[in-house]
C-alpha cells in the first residue's frame, strides 16, 4: 500500500532532522512542505506569531485542538517552561501515530500528551480524566466549523479563567466566520487579529487571539 503524505513528511524528518532538536524538526517539515508537498502545518511565518503568544502567556497548561503531524505541537512544546505541559487532541489515528513519532524524535514527548478522540468528547474529560484545573492557552487549528462550538464547550466546562488566551489559525483561509462572529461580539473576550500568510503560499491568512476576561 503506498505511503500517505503524512508518512512521507515524517520519513523526511527522520532522515533529515537531528534527533532531540525541535528546531531541526520544524525546519525539515517546512523544507519538505514548501519544496515537495504542501501540508496544513501552521508554518514558519504564522509560527512566529504562535511562538510569541506562547512566550507572552508562558502557560503551565496548554491545549491544542488538531494535532495533525505534530508541527505546532513541537513548536509550542519547545517554548514551554520547566514542568509545563501541552495536551493535544487528534481524532485521526493515522495522524496521531505520526505525531507521536514526531514528538519523540523532537525530544518533547515528556511535555506533550496526545489525546486521541474528537475534541467535543475530550474537552469534557479534561478536568476529571486529565487533571486539568483551567487552561492558560488554547491553540485552535482543527476543523474550522468546530472553533466556535468548542470555544463554547470550553466555557461550559469551566476550563477558562480570567486571562486564558485562545489563538486561532486560518481565520481568513479556509476561514472561520462563525467563530469570528461569535468571539468578536462577545464581551467576555478581548480580540486581536494578526494578519499573515497561508503556510508555504503567498495568499493572505490571519490568526485571531482572544483573551477571556472572566
Ligand atoms: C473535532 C476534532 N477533534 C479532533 N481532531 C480533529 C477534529 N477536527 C479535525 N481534527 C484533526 O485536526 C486536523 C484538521 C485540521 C483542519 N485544518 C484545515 O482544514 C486547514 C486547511 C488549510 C487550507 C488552506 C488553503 C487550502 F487551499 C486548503 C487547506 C490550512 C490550514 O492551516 C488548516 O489548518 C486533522 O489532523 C484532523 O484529523
Ligand atoms: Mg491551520
Amino acid at each position: 500500500m503506498n505511503q500517505s503524505k503524512e508518512q512521507r513528511i515524517l520519513n523526511f524528518v527522520l532522515q533529515n532532522a537531528v534527533r532531540g532538536d525541535p528546531c531541526s524538526v520544524l525546519d525539515a517539515i517546512d523544507k519538505y512542505c514548501s519544496q515537495k508537498e504542501w501540508a496544513m502545518n501552521v508554518g514558519s511565518e504564522k509560527g512566529v506569531i504562535l511562538d510569541k503568544t506562547v512566550e507572552e502567556v508562558s502557560p503551565s497548561v496548554a491545549l491544542e485542538l488538531g494535532t495533525y503531524c505534530g508541527y505546532s505541537g513541537v513548536r509550542i512544546a519547545r517554548r514551554l517552561k520547566e514542568g509545563a505541559r501541552l495536551l493535544t487532541v487528534e481524532f485521526n489515528p493515522e495522524f496521531a501515530a505520526i505525531a507521536k513519532q514526531m514528538f519523540e524524535f523532537a525530544g518533547v514527548q515528556d511535555k506533550v500528551r496526545l489525546l486521541e478522540g474528537p475534541s467535543q468528547e475530550v474537552i469534557p474529560q479534561l478536568k476529571k480524566k486529565y487533571e486539568v484545573d483551567t487552561l492558560d492557552f488554547v491553540f485552535l487549528d482543527h476543523w474550522k466549523d468546530r472553533y466556535a462550538p468548542d470555544t463554547i464547550l470550553l466555557q461550559e466546562c469551566n476550563l477558562l479563567r480570567k486571562g486564558s488566551v485562545l489563538l486561532a489559525d486560518n481565520v481568513i483561509i479556509p476561514g472561520a466566520p462563525e467563530f469570528l462572529n461569535y468571539i468578536r461580539n462577545n464581551s467576555h473576550f478581548q480580540c486581536t487579529n494578526y494578519p499573515s500568510h497561508l503556510e508555504y503560499m503567498k495568499a493572505g491568512d490571519a490568526m485571531e487571539k482572544a483573551v477571556f476576561l472572566g
